[in-house]
């Protein structure tokens, strides 16, 4: 990928690779001619926890912090202490921030209500993604969705403020902790990827407006859930098979979209026999890889509609997920309906 260093974005701003996250935040401010700090802080409170849970994965394997906590999720999934780590290290940079006012996590039964008078904003996260890699020095990721509340300022947390469609996003992103570690987020004016420079501690801007090609030639699914996918899933990964595509596969989905937002690909991740409607959730994954992946040109839909659409009606529901570049989401609903058709006839 080209990268113009000086290139200016929509508000005309010329800002350069190298760029600190801190300064491109400020420049960005611009965007929001209402804008008074409190997302841009957001921005910044997110980014220090980041830094906090890199040096957390980096040396799981020297301080013990591998392995399982000994606790199931609301999900009944096994919490591994780096889940249990990474969600005390975004709670605390989340509360004590104070622009914040509820948080919806991953590793949390219930909303977190902060009552917090004057927090304008919802936080939904995955404070670790990709934790069946953790202890085996994979990457993993970090995934988080912002939203405005919508009730007044000081006035006890509404399930309205929550459960808000992702087109509500007013900001949203991932940290990848990869062979280096970025964070890429959205606040609605394109993509931008920052790389971590541990030894100054501080974010620099690497990939600007990141835009995904419009097609590739990587399909990433569980090949090993095969005989439970739903109808024609199968039929369109013969057709990736056909064409001779790469299968690739991490099992972070973080990091699984990343490498296809840059390269071009398709991460599948189907409702399946004992998962009826998918594994991935709505709330604190779907939904801000979604906005990530269309102002990046690219797609994300449930194989019926556009996952920002989807009106969530609980904290840590489910959704099938088609996401990446957009001829080949195209593609592969293309096959599902074709399936369902058949399935009628
Ligand atoms: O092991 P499977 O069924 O392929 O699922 C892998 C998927 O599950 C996840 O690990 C779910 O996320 P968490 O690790 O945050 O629970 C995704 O990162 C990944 O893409
Ligand atoms: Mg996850
Ligand atoms: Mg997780």
């Amino acid at each position: 990928m080209k990268i113009n260093p000086y290139q200016p974005d929509q508000s005309g701003m010329a800002y350069s690779v190298g760029t600190t996250l801190d300064r491109f935040i400020k420049f960005k401010q611009s965007d929001f001619p209402f804008a008074s700090g409190e997302l841009s802080q957001l921005l910044r409170d997110i980014a220090l926890a980041a830094k906090i849970v890199n040096r957390e994965t980096n040396r799981a394997g020297l301080a013990n912090i591998g392995g399982a906590f000994g606790q199931t999720n609301v999900q009944g999934e096994e919490q591994q202490k780096l889940d249990v780590i990474a969600n005390i290290r975004f709670m605390r940079a989340l509360s004590k921030g104070g622009e914040v006012c509820a948080i919806v996590s991953e590793e949390e039964d219930a909303v977190i209500d902060l009552k917090n008078k004057s927090g304008k904003y919802v936080v939904a996260i995955d404070p670790l993604d990709g934790s069946s890699n953790i202890d085996v020095n994979i990457s993993i990721g970090t995934i988080f969705s912002i939203y405005r509340r919508k009730t007044p300022l000081g006035s006890p947390i509404q399930m309205e403020d929550i459960m808000q469609p992702g087109s509500e996003q007013v900001a949203a992103g991932y940290v990848l902790y990869g062979s280096s570690t970025m964070l890429v987020y959205t606040t609605g004016f394109g993509v931008n990827g920052f790389t971590y420079e541990t030894s100054l501690g501080e974010f620099f801007l690497s990939h600007p407006q990141i835009k995904a090609p419009k097609s590739g030639k990587i399909y990433s699914i569980n090949e090993g859930l095969e005989l439970d996918w739903q109808e024609g899933i199968k039929d369109y990964i013969d057709e990736c098979k056909a064409k001779r595509y790469a299968a690739r596969y991490i099992g972070s989905l973080v990091a699984d979209f990343h490498r296809n937002l840059l390269k071009g690909g398709i991460y599948l991740y189907p409702a399946t026999k004992n998962n009826p409607n998918g594994k991935l959730r709505l709330l604190y994954e779907a939904n801000a890889l979604a906005f990530i992946a269309e102002q990046a040109g690219a797609k994300a839909t449930d194989g019926k509609s556009r996952i920002l659409d989807i009106i969530p009606n609980s904290l840590h529901q489910r959704t099938p997920l088609f996401i990446g570049s957009e001829e080949m989401v195209d593609q592969a609903i293309k096959h599902i309906e074709k399936s369902k058709v058949s399935a009628t006839v």
